[in-house]
């Protein structure tokens, strides 16, 4: 034999041995050849997994995409919000997250539903995760997509009345309640994650009605979350008071006349004039914010919503007739460091003053609204929930602006008053602020790093334990 013969029959055996099998072709079972096998079997079940792990997240990836559009497709625009729809939705999802599920109607036909993922202490203060089911009509004719399409385009923009305001927020913390689930945490304190109505059009049968009830008392609620303006920089925006919303309706009186003749006291004289000295002070506040002086959370804005006048007739108005009235409806919103005293007085003195026949009202907020939403949280209510949310969004490796007022309205008032400290708080970055405008979007990727955000604040919350709240070791499953 030479030696290249020798050399190959070793060779051989070694793979016969590898196999299993002696020249003879019978069966060996040494441990060098089990220790193959099973290496084999174990190479066969990491490329088999490595194979099906993208297919199944890219099916869950689709499921969680599929809510959220279910969700937008649901007709909840005012005037004429479908809640019923949402209810059964919200329902069901609740069965399959696994959460307890209370629906109250505090106000027939507007239903507050609480979905409940009970603590393992349930004594301790809970965590309320709020949103808003309702949202602010939108004009389709002005949007590429059907704003109630939830259509997503090719860089995986979701378009949707309420893609940014609210529903997107309402899912994500359902989303990230699943993923906790998932992972096996088990929370402290309990989770209470509610969706209420009416927001869009003053929250006085919503969340106005579910703060004062009894079933709102027994959740004991210590720390609430609710909806926050998307940031179009890196780091997120964050709230923890905000401006109240005061709606003024200015009306004129005035002499009427035909359209030709010049004269003092018109109708529309008076209304301009108001409108002068308005428009002056919104200009001042306008170069408090040029100039960088003020946040858009510490000005006073003031902004005309509808003007109406004149006698109309089938095509049009008549155009030789001056009217006797003029009426300008205005969106103020009012921050809380605002001296009220002086508003009033602008109002009364220099906007509307009965000497050029105007007079004023207020619609939707009322007076008591505006003392309701002037309080806010204050930083030191905030702790120590606030150094654990700046952890929580920084484990999620995102970051976050300052603590500051919120330009516009929420139902955090409502749960701020009652003495619940609430941050606003919307995980949207790198995404223009679209709500109440056309094509309000989302990105899905955006929208799947802020799930991720929600389970680190979730789980910051639900395990901090205060030791003035509760003495025995709590479980935290961090
Ligand atoms: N969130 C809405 C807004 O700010 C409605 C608030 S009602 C006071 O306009
Ligand atoms: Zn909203
Ligand atoms: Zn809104």
């Amino acid at each position: 034999m030479t030696v290249s013969t020798a050399r190959c029959k070793n060779i051989m055996e070694s793979c016969f041995e590898l196999y299993g099998m002696n020249r003879m072709g019978r069966m060996v079972t040494t441990s060098r050849s089990l220790f193959f096998l099973l290496l084999l079997l174990l190479l066969f079940f990491c490329v088999t997994l490595a194979a099906l792990l993208p297919i199944a997240a890219a099916a869950e990836h689709d499921a969680v995409v599929k809510r959220l559009q279910e969700y937008l497709r649901i007709q909840t625009a005012h005037p004429d919000p479908d809640y019923t729809l949402v209810s059964d939705f919200l329902l069901s999802l609740a069965t399959s997250v696994g959460l307890e599920a209370r629906s109250w109607e505090f106000v027939k036909e507007k239903p507050v539903i609480l979905l409940s993922w009970n603590g393992t202490h349930p004594s301790l203060p809970s965590l309320l995760l709020n949103s808003h089911t309702d949202v602010v009509p939108a004009q389709k004719e002005k949007w590429i997509y059907h704003p109630f399409s939830a259509t997503q385009d090719a860089e995986g923009n979701i378009y949707g009345r309420g893609s940014q305001d609210t529903k997107s927020l309402g899912m994500q913390y359902l989303e990230a309640i699943r993923n906790l689930k998932a992972q096996g945490f088990k929370p402290a304190r309990s989770i209470h994650v509610s969706f209420v109505p009416d927001e869009e059009i003053g929250g006085k049968d919503g969340m106005g009605a579910f703060v004062t009830s009894r079933e709102f008392q027994a959740l004991n609620v210590g720390i609430a979350m609710d909806e926050g303006l998307a940031s179009s920089e890196d780091s997120y925006n964050i709230y923890f008071q905000e401006r109240s919303a005061w709606k003024l309706i200015i009306k004129a009186t005035g002499a009427p006349g035909h359209g030709s003749k010049l004269y003092d006291n018109s109708a529309f004289q008076n209304l301009i004039t108001s409108l002068q000295t308005i428009y002056s002070f919104r200009e001042s506040q306008i170069e408090l914010l040029r100039s960088a002086a003020r946040l858009e959370g510490e000005i006073i804005s003031i902004n005309n919503v509808y003007l109406t006048a004149g006698t109309p007739t089938p095509t049009g108005f008549v155009m030789n007739l001056q009217p006797s009235e003029a009426e300008a409806g205005f969106d103020i919103r009012v921050p809380p460091s605002a001296d009220l005293g002086d508003l009033w007085r602008r109002i009364r003195e220099e906007w509307a003053p009965a000497s050029c026949n105007l007079t004023h009202t207020f619609t939707q907020s009322d007076p008591q609204d505006k003392g309701l939403s002037t309080q806010g949280t204050s930083r030191d209510d905030l702790q120590p929930w606030w150094a654990l949310l700046k952890e929580a969004v920084y484990k999620a490796n995102r970051t976050l602006g300052d603590l500051v007022i919120r330009p516009s309205a929420t139902d955090a008032r409502y749960l701020r008053n009652m003495g619940i400290p609430a941050f606003c708080f919307s995980p949207m970055a790198n995404t223009p602020s679209l709500l109440h405008d056309h094509n309000e979007f989302l990105n899905v990727a955006e929208y799947i790093k802020g799930i991720a955000v929600y389970e680190e604040i979730v789980r910051a919350f639900a395990s901090y334990a205060d030791p003035v709240d509760f003495n025995q070791p709590v479980h935290c499953n961090h």
